[in-house]
């Protein structure tokens, strides 16, 4: 579903923010994308979407080369960026709409898909109101909404949970769960590292730039009876 291959990101001629990452993720799986702060997450996901290019390397989604057919590379995911930034004038509803008709979304089907997903967040009462008089978490959960509205094959989130409460959070990991059960793949970050053990059937760790791993957690745990909390902090700590 997803094929990275050798990228890597050099910003101003001097900055190698990405390190010659490889990476393939097969359809219905969960990978969790975790790293420490500057390790070059945001970068590679940037990358994978389409909004700036890799300095070398190449990356195919759905078997398709998102550099030199980015448009139909692009109708094979939907993402959920780590900063967004959300028409602020429009109503929740008109966004939804909106997202639907870009995606060709069939009436009934977005009606039953903007019901599902707006209600289980709690903010289906909200959709006739105003973006900007949304709470971040409303915010974060429309656009989660909207990017699942298409019924993407790759669901590709930057920090996810970040804003989001403990109820909304659990509707979000049951959401992915769900959409991987149904043959669809989901590329996440996150900080929040108990979320990637419980969710993920692999997770790929980045340090510095460079993927040192990418495994099941029976896998880079090695029979240990450690957390992924305490592998991934001695896999990246400074010497
Ligand atoms: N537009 C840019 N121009 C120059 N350097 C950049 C740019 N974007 C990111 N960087 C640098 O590239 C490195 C990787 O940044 P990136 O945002 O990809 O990391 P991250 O793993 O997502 O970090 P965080 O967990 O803090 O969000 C950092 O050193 C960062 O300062």
């Amino acid at each position: 579903m997803l094929l990275v291959k050798n990228v890597s990101k050099v910003y101003d001629n001097k900055k190698k923010a990405v390190d010659n990452l490889s990476l393939e993720i097969k359809k219905g799986e969960i990978i969790g994308f975790i790293g420490p702060n500057g390790a070059g997450k945001t970068t590679t996901i940037r990358m994978i979407t389409g909004i700036i290019a890799p300095t070398q390397g190449t990356i195919e989604i759905n078997g398709i080369d998102i550099s030199k057919e980015p448009v139909g590379a692009k109708k094979n995911f939907t993402f959920v960026p780590d900063h967004p930034t959300i028409f602020d004038a429009v109503k929740g509803i008109d966004y939804l709409n909106f997202i639907a008709d870009i995606h060709e979304v069939p009436i009934q089907q977005r009606k039953e898909r903007i019901e599902r997903f707006t209600k289980a967040f709690q903010i289906y009462d909200a959709l006739t109101q105003t973006i900007n008089s949304y709470s971040h978490g409303m915010k974060q959960k429309l656009l989660v909404s909207g990017a699942l509205l298409p019924n993407p094959n790759l669901f590709i989130l930057d920090e996810p949970m970040v804003g989001l409460d403990p109820h909304s959070a659990k509707i979000l990991k049951d959401i992915m769960r769900d959409h991987c059960q149904k043959g669809g793949t989901v590329f996440f970050s996150s900080h929040v590292l108990e979320v990637v053990e419980n969710l993920c059937h692999r997770v790929a760790i980045i340090h510095r730039g460079k993927l040192i791993a990418c495994d099941t957690l029976e896998n880079i745990k090695k029979n240990s009876t450690a957390t992924l909390e305490e592998i991934f902090l001695e896999m990246t700590k400074d010497e």
